[in-house]
């Protein structure tokens, strides 16, 4: 497996009239596991969409190994680039190893169909995920859980350098998303997770944004963004922020409304 380097160039989006994202820079090193972090509504998959060639930025550019993604053709980028997104489609009907297989489609010569070697790699990447025996189960008939890992699979036999997940552990019970968030950061490749749990990205991720209103607001290592006062002033929440004894955050929220666990 090889890694990339991604870098994000004071990337815009907009929708419309409407400013989304901007003036937005990132960097994940190869190898790194960079967290996106940020309220709801403040552009997290917009941005994951900039950084996959989903969208174009309007201002800005996405480089992957140097290169801009828009001199890159689709199937290379499908090469290269594995993306799995919030909602995975409830509608389709395949089975859950047809829907591991569809990673394999961008390494396959032009119409041909899977091979032996393709079926193995699904079939492992299924009892990797914790779902040995789920080859025939149909999509709709998973668990949301049970989907979300399936989508991992199938975006892990893609064989990416960069690998893109919005909110991945959003279906997880607590195991899976250790699980998932320690399989992420030991991996090879590089990573960009948004996430919600700043807990989570503080243990797992070497490099955090933090987006607020489609702008950066810091970047850096999990200590130096996850203060409280910033984590105040972005999320609205008091927070006890306490350094773990490797060095990273632990935080702790207060009650809503009159909660006060920093004093002050
Ligand atoms: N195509 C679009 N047209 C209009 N507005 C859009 C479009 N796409 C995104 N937005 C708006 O841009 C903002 C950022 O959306 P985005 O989905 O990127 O946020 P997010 O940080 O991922 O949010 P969440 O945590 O709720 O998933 C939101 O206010 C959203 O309504």
């Amino acid at each position: 497996m090889t890694t990339a380097r991604l870098r994000a160039d004071q990337v815009g989006w907009n929708a419309g009239a409407v400013t989304i994202l901007a003036e937005v820079a990132l960097t994940a090193e190869p190898g790194t596991t960079v967290g996106v972090l940020g309220p709801n509504g403040s552009g997290k998959s917009s941005l994951l969409r900039l950084l996959a060639g989903l969208a174009r930025p309007h201002t800005g550019e996405v480089l992957l190994d140097d290169v801009g993604l828009s001199m890159l053709r689709q199937r290379a980028l499908a090469r290269r680039i594995a993306v799995v997104a919030q909602q995975a489609a409830t509608e389709v009907d395949l089975s859950a190893l047809e829907v591991v297989l569809l990673g394999r489609i961008p390494h396959r010569p032009r119409l041909a169909g899977e091979s032996g070697a393709d079926v193995a790699l699904a079939r492992q990447a299924l009892a990797d995920a914790g779902l040995a025996g789920f080859e025939r189960r149909r999509w709709a008939s998973l668990s949301g859980g049970e989907r979300q890992r399936v989508d991992l699979a199938r975006a892990l036999v893609q064989e990416p350098d960069l690998l893109l997940l919005d909110e991945p552990t959003n279906h997880l019970d607590i195991k899976h998303q250790l699980e998932l968030l320690h399989f992420l950061a030991s991996s090879p490749t590089t990573v960009v997770v948004t996430l919600h749990d700043l807990d989570l990205a503080a243990q797992h991720c070497d490099h955090l944004v933090l987006l607020h209103g489609g702008r950066l607001v810091a970047a850096g290592s999990p200590a130096e963004v996850l203060t409280p006062d910033r984590i105040a002033q972005v999320y609205e929440v008091r927070a006890q922020v306490d350094t773990d004894a490797d060095g990273r955050p632990r935080i702790r929220y207060g009650r809503s409304g009159s909660a006060r666990i920093v004093p002050g």
